[in-house]
Formats: structure tokens, C-alpha cells, sequence
């Protein structure tokens, strides 16, 4: 069997940064009482008329009106105790139907990539069929969790990351996270070529037993489904925001090894003792293109916007941990009927930085919190490389692309999901089999080889 630390760049669970100037302007500490407005949503047929010139943007993040003004939400309210942040106020992005090019498409783009750059973030609306489809995938992730522990634990299989992760046993930058989690990955039965072939955590979703396909299966495949659109929609408005060709995102996402993480996170007074208190999720970038997520009302999202002086590249070197307990967090407080998009490694490494992954981390609230990550993935066969023009005339440093040999999104993943879980079933499984070494084959690289614009 080979040893785990013998495989090429395996870092050390989700990782971490380096030093920022911590935020000059206020800082809100969790208890202190906010009531601001929500601002305007964004309209796409205005947008470049709206969008005003680059130094007259507003700064990152409109920070709350002081606690005597009237209306509003108290946005700063829900965040977590113990913790000191900024309070993100978010506008509300609303996508179109469908993304043809137009000029309002292009001003949206280009709107929506400036925030990524300014803030790390945006925030979207739901449409009613969204709406719904997350009130059922939730109602399905509290009837999943509410399960006995022994129910739950048998949902686990050897060939994919699929399945049950039990709080205390996901590990970020070498501490147990407290979140408990169902992991959905691509669900593909035994008898599939490449279940078959053993490629790296291709398998079956273990649902639960006893499941009739509606009370867990079907809920959240169609959610899954849903943001697959959603995702890919995002990605042809992010090619007109960075001026690069159409296909240039998309391309890499056909077949895309989308999944999705379901997370359960307990009230900070009644956790099983096995992580760091008060801390959900450590401080980590996640790994792939777009991160769309979901959240109940109750609240725990912290990220970092993106700053020239925190420089990092979690394919590299892991990137968990990084600037955990530092100033500069912004919290994102939870706004029902929305959905926020954070970036990953991918679209870091295929943007010259021009787009930086977006670290963040979640803490333990006073009640439990429900919350859903959908992660839209390039292909696991997808060979990323920079992208050559566009994204602001941005290049690469000083290499040229010819020469770079790129990222294989499948072997990025699976050292990830390795490095989260050294002790389960499916790591193991992986490793005695030498599944690992299938990675360099030519049919598991069969995406995206040539550079395009
Ligand atoms: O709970 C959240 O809002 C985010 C979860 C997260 O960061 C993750 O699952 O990777
Ligand atoms: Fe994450």
C-alpha cells in the first residue's frame, strides 16, 4: 500500500493566508444591534447606465447605518458570539432566464465580476421555482440529520466521498470542524464504466436506507440540478465580465463533477467535544469553479474579500487555516430567498488571480444552523490552464502558457478530499488499490489539454 505522504503535493487539510491591514472603518462585535435597508436589486437592463465610474464604486461592502436608524433588518444580529467582523451588506443581483449576449448581459457580467473583485462575493435572488426547490432540499436535510446517529454513520461508501461525515470528523488545517455533513457527489452505480474502470471517487450516493427516493434522493437532486443551470449560467456571464471567448468557463463544465455538501451546524453549547469551540468550519478556500450556497436563518458565514496582501494558492499549498483568528473577516449575514457566490481554485488558476478563490469559514451559533453548498465543478478529466487573454489584460506572472502543464481538476480533487478525510473507508480503499495512479492516465485527461481565450 502506498503511504499517503508519498503522493506528489498532498498539503495538509483545507488550508490558509498571509497578512492583511485589518479594516480601518468600524467593526461590528456580534452583539451590537444594527438596523440597516436592504439596498436596490440590481436590474440588468439599467446596469450600465447604473454602474458608475470605477472611483466614484462604492467601497467594499456597504457597512450598516448606526443602530438609530429606522427600518430595516439587523443584519449585524445574527452573527455568531464571540466573534469580531465587519457586517456584509450585499446588493441583490437578480440573473436573467437565459444568457444571450445582450448589452444588459454584458453589464451584468461585468457588475458581477467587479463585486467578485471588490467584495468576494455576490448575492443573487432565487426565482420561485428556486425558492421552492430549496424549502423542499432543506426539509429533506432536517429529516436526514434528525436520524439516529447509527443511520446516518451507515451511509458511507468505498469508492466515493459520497455520504454521512459525522461532526468532529472532517478536519481543516489539522482541527476537527464541529459541522455535520451529507455529501453528494456525481451518483454513479456499480455498474457504470468508470465505477467499473476505478477511477477515484467515482461511486454511488449512499442514501439512506429505507429512502423512497422522495424523502431524500429526489429533493436534493433536484436542487443539484437547478443550480447546475444556475452555475453554468454564471459562468457565460463571468466570460462577458472578463471579455474572454464564450466556452472559454463552460467548456471545462460539461460532464462537470459537480456536488454539493449538506451541513448541519449544532448550537455552540452543545457540541460533542471534539472540535475547537465555537468554530464550525476552519478557514479554507474550496476547490473548484463557483460555490454557490444556501442559508437558514440563524447565521455563521464569515469570508475575506480579496487583498493584494494576502496571496495564496491552495493547489499548491494548502490554504486551510489561513488567517483564522486574524482581523479582516467579513460576516455574511443570512437573507432568505437568496443565494451567495463565492469563488474556487479553479477559477483563481484559470484567471492569472485575476479572480482570487474566496477564503471563508463558518462559527457555531446560539441555535443549530442548516445551510447548503453547491460546488459547480470542472469535469474530474479536465486539464485547467489559464486563460490567455482577457480577464483585464491580465497574464500569468512570467510564464508562458505553452509551457504551463496546468491543473488536473480530478487529481486536485481527490487530493483534497484525501487530505479532508485520511481516515475514511474511501481513502483507504483508495490507496490499497493504488486507485490514485489511474490519475495520470490519458482517458481520465481527456478535457481541455490546449490553452483557450
Ligand atoms: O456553511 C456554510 O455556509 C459554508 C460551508 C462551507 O464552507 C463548505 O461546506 O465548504
Ligand atoms: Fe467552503
Amino acid at each position: 500500500m502506498k503511504s499517503i505522504f508519498a503522493l506528489p503535493r498532498l498539503p495538509l487539510s483545507r488550508t490558509a493566508m498571509v497578512g492583511r491591514a485589518s479594516l480601518s472603518t468600524a467593526v461590528h462585535e456580534s452583539s451590537a444591534l444594527i438596523r440597516v435597508t436592504m439596498p436596490p436589486v440590481f436590474n440588468a437592463k439599467t446596469a450600465q447606465l447604473a454602474l458608475p465610474p470605477k472611483a466614484a464604486r462604492r467601497a467594499p461592502f456597504t457597512l450598516p447605518p448606526p443602530a438609530c436608524s429606522s427600518g430595516g433588518v439587523g443584519l449585524g444580529q445574527t452573527m455568531p458570539p464571540g466573534y469580531k467582523a465587519q457586517v456584509g451588506q450585499l446588493n441583490t443581483f437578480k440573473l436573467p432566464e437565459r444568457v444571450t449576449g445582450s448589452t444588459g448581459d454584458m453589464a451584468l457580467g461585468k457588475a458581477l465580476v467587479d463585486a467578485w473583485r471588490r467584495d468576494g462575493i455576490i448575492q443573487i435572488s432565487m426565482n420561485d421555482q428556486q425558492r421552492s426547490l430549496w424549502q423542499d432540499a432543506k426539509a429533506a436535510s432536517h429529516r436526514f440529520f434528525r436520524k439516529p446517529h447509527s443511520e446516518k454513520a451507515a451511509c458511507v461508501d468505498s469508492q466515493s466521498y459520497a455520504g454521512y461525515i459525522a461532526s468532529g470528523e472532517e478536519v481543516t488545517d489539522g482541527i476537527a470542524d464541529y459541522s455535520e455533513i451529507f455529501t453528494i457527489t456525481k451518483d454513479l452505480d456499480l455498474s457504470e464504466p468508470r465505477v467499473r474502470a476505478k477511477w477515484p471517487c467515482h461511486g454511488p450516493c449512499p442514501w439512506p436506507a429505507g429512502d423512497d427516493e422522495s424523502e431524500m434522493k429526489q429533493p436534493m437532486t433536484r436542487y443539484n440540478e437547478n443550480l447546475g443551470a444556475e452555475g453554468d449560467k454564471l459562468l457565460q456571464l463571468a466570460e462577458l465580465g472578463l471579455g474572454v471567448s464564450p466556452g472559454a468557463l463552460t467548456r471545462y463544465t460539461r460532464d462537470g463533477w459537480h456536488h454539493t455538501r449538506v451541513l448541519r451546524f449544532p448550537p455552540r453549547n452543545a457540541t460533542n467535544g471534539k472540535g475547537k469551540e465555537g468554530r464550525g468550519i476552519g478557514s479554507h478556500t474550496d476547490y473548484g469553479l463557483l460555490v454557490i450556497s444556501a442559508q437558514d436563518d440563524v447565521g455563521g458565514l464569515f469570508i475575506r474579500g480579496p487583498s493584494q496582501n494576502e496571496k495564496f494558492a491552495n493547489w499548491e499549498s494548502s490554504a486551510a487555516g489561513l488567517r483564522e483568528d486574524d482581523d479582516g473577516w467579513v460576516y455574511i449575514p443570512p437573507v432568505q430567498g437568496t443565494h451567495t457566490v463565492i469563488l474556487g481554485d479553479m477559477m483563481q488558476y484559470l484567471t492569472n488571480n485575476f479572480l482570487t478563490a474566496t477564503p471563508h469559514k463558518v462559527g457555531l451559533n446560539t441555535r443549530e444552523r442548516f445551510a447548503f453548498a453547491y460546488f459547480h465543478e470542472p469535469s474530474f478529466q479536465a486539464v485547467i490552464k489559464p486563460l490567455d487573454h482577457g480577464c483585464g489584460g491580465l497574464r500569468s506572472t512570467n510564464k508562458n502558457n505553452d509551457d504551463d502543464k496546468g491543473i488536473h481538476y480530478g487529481t486536485h480533487f481527490t487530493n483534497m478530499f484525501m487530505r479532508n478525510y485520511p481516515d475514511r473507508v474511501t481513502t483507504k480503499r483508495l490507496l490499497a488499490e493504488d486507485r490514485y495512479s489511474l490519475l495520470a492516465r490519458p482517458e481520465l485527461r481527456t478535457i481541455g489539454a490546449a490553452p483557450v481565450s
